[in-house]
């Protein structure tokens, strides 16, 4: 009995550890509290690190930089191992067996950041030099906290998104400082050999004068350098121009796709709201957070705890039940189930076409439905339908119980 309800337990703890590290907080008081202890474990740990080399400042608080230094790292190796046992629960290796799923996490840029944030002292324990690099790598803990912003994420989805056009302006901007550093070597290399002996020694002044830097150690004296001076200005301009065009289209696109806006349409659409007067929908409208997910994402898991509804504003999204998949498209809702009745997820959902989804906090749900008691009957309505539907069909607890049981034996079995 004690073997079986190990894993069980196991799973369990498994699934609120990834909840807590990686829900974003949405909903938990526990999960905003642990995020909020390690962005400010991040915040202070750079913070003294950056104090720390000005010799007057280290040698007053170096006592207090050491503790920051050892309560950061010693945080930071317990989160980074429960990342890494927590990683099968995470949505994205959902379907992979536990072993794959922590491998295919440890390789992810946001968890090399985190063995970038411990490396350090990891590696301070078998090298006694002053390895100068170490304090590089002790400042990339900043990077810790794009995790927590989805502004940064943003950014970095825009230039894993444009990565190809911004190689292409960078070659052609590597072209035009060559040709340019090649036209001065030819038309000053008379007049000032000690700065345009070569085309690479040119290759410093063309940088210089595309970047529109221009630091003034070496400017052209010759009228022909003069010429091929303003050329190059003008082509920086041009050339700089690009990759800013090509990066601030890209992230506002990125920005409209991932938060697109709560918009009245959408949300009167709705069959739900559809008898709302104007004041109710403009409150909802409130309290809906909008979010966009991939095909295959999944939204809901069986078994999670429950913070949140959600409405689709468009696409498809999959209930993998027991008896058979059910389909639900734009308008209509799930997760209603385990908020209503305040138990854990009765069924994943996943999505099938790109979403839209309009997300509603359980606080927010009870708040509005106290104002709004005839939307709250509606969707009491479908529960107990959808409910009554599981009820139904064949054998349900049983074939729950399988799944229960193939599920554990899945994601607990492996170390
Ligand atoms: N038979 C069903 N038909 C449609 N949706 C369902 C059915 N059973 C469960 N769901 C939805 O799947 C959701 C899974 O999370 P919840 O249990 O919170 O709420 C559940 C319902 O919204």
């Amino acid at each position: 009995m004690r073997d079986e309800a190990q894993p069980l337990r196991l799973v369990r703890l498994r699934r609120r550890t990834h909840f807590l590290l990686d829900s974003g907080g949405v909903g938990d008081r526990t999960a905003q509290l642990v995020h909020g202890a390690l962005v400010t474990l991040v915040i202070l740990s750079v913070a003294a690190v950056v104090l720390e080399s000005d010799a007057d400042i280290a040698a007053r608080y170096g006592a207090i930089f050491a503790a920051i230094e050892y309560v950061a790292v010693a945080a930071f190796s317990v989160e980074y191992a429960l990342r890494l046992w927590s990683a099968p629960e995470h949505r994205l290796y959902a379907d992979l067996p536990p072993l794959k799923a922590r491998a295919a996490f440890a390789l992810s840029a946001s968890a090399l950041v985190d063995l970038a944030a411990i490396l350090p002292a990891l590696l301070s324990f078998f090298l006694t030099a002053d390895l100068r690099i170490l304090l590089i790598l002790r400042l990339a803990r900043f990077f810790k906290l794009a995790r927590y912003s989805p502004g940064i994420r943003s950014i970095v989805a825009v230039l894993e998104a444009e990565r190809k056009a911004l190689a292409a302006t960078g070659v052609v901007l590597f072209g035009v400082v060559l040709l340019m550093a090649a036209a001065m070597y030819v038309v000053e290399r008379d007049a000032q050999p000690e700065h345009f002996r070569s085309i690479p020694a040119s290759m410093w002044w063309a940088i210089q004068t595309v970047a529109t830097v221009g630091y003034g150690d070496v400017t052209p004296t010759t009228a022909a350098g003069r010429i091929v001076a303003a050329v190059t200005m003008v082509m920086g301009f041009v050339m700089l121009g690009l990759p800013v065009g090509i990066v601030a289209t890209a992230f506002a696109e990125e920005i409209h796709r991932r938060d697109f806006v709560v918009t009245w349409s959408m949300v009167a659409r709705a069959p739900l709201f559809a008898t709302l007067d104007a004041s109710a929908i403009a409150e909802i409208m409130r309290y809906l957070r909008a979010q966009s997910l991939p095909p295959g994402a999944l939204v809901v898991r069986r078994g999670e705890p429950a913070h949140s509804m959600y409405f689709i504003a468009a696409g498809e999204v999959e209930i993998e039940l027991a008896e058979g998949p059910a389909r639900l498209g734009e308008g209509q809702f799930f997760g209603e189930v385990a908020l209503l009745r305040k138990t854990s997820r009765t069924a994943n959902v996943r999505a099938i076409t790109p979403i839209k989804l309009l997300v509603l906090d359980a606080f927010d749900l009870h708040v509005f439905l106290q104002r709004n008691p005839e939307v709250g009957r509606r969707i009491e309505e479908v529960a107990a339908s959808r409910a009554e539907f599981r009820a139904r069909s064949r054998d349900g607890d049983l074939i729950e119980a399988e799944i229960d049981e193939r599920d554990i034996a899945s994601r607990a079995g492996a170390p």
